[in-house]
């Protein structure tokens, strides 16, 4: 594609050299350039792009996006200054892959918790309405049937159009994907034309990189705010800030929520470890998955589906066979009757949501052992809070390892515990190594006693200094039990 075509509508502060010439490829790392690249030069978290522009330019870019131009610009090649070079790649990659936001229906699912189980829930329920609809999540990217690995939850700008482009080729009508604060802050999602955008929640998560609460909180409004006024933006008015994402957008306004008065108003009949029985604006129907927070993620799903215009009951048959979402309350049950549950919980606010949905099942005579960690290079501030819900809701927490990446598992179970109030010291040990904790709650275990393994979900790796090793909960687990015989 010539350059010129793929400036259209990009904001520039000035053109060196030829506008016209073939770009065979955009990337915005120096390493991936190869003959007739673009290479757009950006600010990052850890280095400035503009420093790599040489090597760019000896791997072969023959044109330059940057903000700073440098004191000597390489004969041969083209530089175009701009005020934002995130904001401009973002025109670029929709350009060079001809817009296809605009071909199919886009819908974004942003919020702490439950983007990956809401974007797979849309995605099967369109399967169910007789669609081929495209997924963009942490877990994969889907086209279709056939899956790609996923590196991000929202990937870069590029990729995203790329996707896109791809699912559009295939004949998707309808793309769902996650929106993560880190994707809205730099500007992975501009230039995108999003038809709907749904809001799960917001609590603590992410402050290592947002800073503070407002500032996360102002981030995920710009998804909104930044929404064009033929989209719908959808909120859970149970949410704190689920009015205060809504307050600036263009969009046509929506609510769901189980506790007020809303569009979208959800009520959980009866629950156990099987399923729901769930009643949405006055019908009701049976779920397969359990817990209050897929109530909000289906009656997400059910808001998303009714904007769009299909039919009420069509949705709810569509939404009543849906399956359990991979690492998200999968449970499983020994031949001896101890009842296990593998969940993403990775947060204060899963983790709590997760052991109060469980104990709203529970009959109490059972015990809730609990085997969770944090992330190592993530949110610090977590540790302490998640250490003291697991204590307080459950009978024993195994406080162990999950992704310590380059830090010292030792220290973060060390913050984790300092959270424990006093009056539950009893109720904690620690194991350091993943699989020694998972065969020590089996061990203790006895039969109708619940185990939840939180924090890993549907991830297969533990990451220790820079290695992942594989890792699988659910596999962890069902080897055990083979072992132990129990
Ligand atoms: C902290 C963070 O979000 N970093 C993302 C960011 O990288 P960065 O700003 O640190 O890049 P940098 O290393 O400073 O480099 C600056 C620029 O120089 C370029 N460069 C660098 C070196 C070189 O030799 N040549 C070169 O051209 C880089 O390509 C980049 O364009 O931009 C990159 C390109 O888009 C991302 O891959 C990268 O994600 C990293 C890998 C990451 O771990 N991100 C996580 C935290 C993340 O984004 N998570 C969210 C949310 C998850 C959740 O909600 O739970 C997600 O959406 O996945
Ligand atoms: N609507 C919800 N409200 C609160 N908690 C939820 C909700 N949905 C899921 N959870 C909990 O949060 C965990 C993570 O869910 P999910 O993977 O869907 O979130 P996510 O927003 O995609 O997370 P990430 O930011 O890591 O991509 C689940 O395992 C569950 O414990
Ligand atoms: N997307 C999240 C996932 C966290 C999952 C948990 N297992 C951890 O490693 O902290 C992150 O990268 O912060
Ligand atoms: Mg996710």
């Amino acid at each position: 594609m010539k350059l010129s075509e793929i400036l259209n509508n990009v904001k520039t502060l000035g053109t060196f050299g030829d506008e016209s010439r073939e770009i065979s490829e955009i990337v915005f790392d120096s390493r991936q350039a190869a003959e007739g690249a673009l290479y757009v030069a950006m600010k990052g978290t850890v280095s400035d792009g503009h420093q790599f522009i040489n090597s760019a330019i000896e791997n072969g870019a023959k044109a330059v996006v940057c903000e700073d131009l440098p004191e000597e610009q390489a004969e041969g090649i083209t530089f175009i200054k701009v005020e934002n070079s995130a904001k401009a790649l973002a025109k670029m990659a929709a350009n060079f892959y001809g817009n296809p936001s605009e071909n199919l229906v886009l819908v974004g699912i942003t919020g702490t918790n439950g983007k990956t189980s809401t974007t797979t829930l849309l995605f099967e329920t369109f399967k169910n309405l007789g669609f081929k609809p495209a997924l963009i999540s942490t877990v994969e990217v889907r086209i279709g049937d056939e899956a790609f690995p996923s590196t991000h939850t929202t990937p870069d700008v590029l990729t995203l159009n790329q996707i896109l482009r791809k699912a559009v080729d295939a004949g998707c009508e309808y793309a769902f994907m996650e929106v993560s604060s880190h994707g809205i802050h730099q500007n992975r999602t501009d230039g995108l034309k999003f038809k709907v955008a749904g809001f799960t929640n917001i609590t603590h998560d992410h402050l290592d990189y947002h800073k503070t609460f407002d500032e996360y909180i102002k981030v995920k409004k710009r998804f909104f705010d930044e929404l064009p006024a033929d989209a719908v933006a959808i909120t859970n008015l149970d949410d704190r800030n689920g009015t205060v994402m809504l307050q600036n957008t263009r969009a046509k306004k929506s609510g769901y929520a189980l506790k007020t008065l809303a569009d979208y108003h959800g009520k959980i009949s009866e629950a156990d470890f099987n399923g729901m029985l769930l009643n949405f604006n006055g019908k009701e129907f049976w779920t397969a998955l359990t817990g209050k927070f897929n109530a909000y993620n289906l009656l997400l799903v059910y808001a998303v589906a009714c904007e769009l215009g299909f039919n009420a009951d069509e949705i709810l048959q569509a939404i009543s066979k849906l399956p359990r979402v991979k690492g998200r309350f999968e449970t499983l049950k020994s031949e001896s009757g101890i009842f296990f549950i593998v969940d993403y919980a990775h947060t204060p606010d899963a983790l709590e949501n997760i052991l109060d949905s469980i104990n709203q099942i529970r009959t109490n005579n059972e015990r809730l052992i609990t085997v969770f960690g944090c992330g190592g290079d993530r949110d610090s501030a977590k540790r302490p809070q998640m250490g003291k819900i697991a204590t307080r809701k459950s009978t024993l927490a195994i406080i162990t390892s999950d992704n310590p990446r380059k830090e010292d598992p030792k220290q973060i179970i060390e913050d984790i515990a300092a959270g424990i109030e006093p009056q539950h010291f009893a109720k904690f040990t620690v194991i350091p190594d993943r699989m020694e904790a998972i065969k020590a709650a089996i061990k203790f275990a006895e039969p109708k006693d619940i185990v939840l393994v939180a924090g890993k979900g549907h991830e297969n790796y533990q990451e220790i200094n820079g290695v992942k090793h594989h890792f699988d909960d659910k596999e962890v687990i069902e080897d055990l039990l083979k072992k132990m015989s129990k």
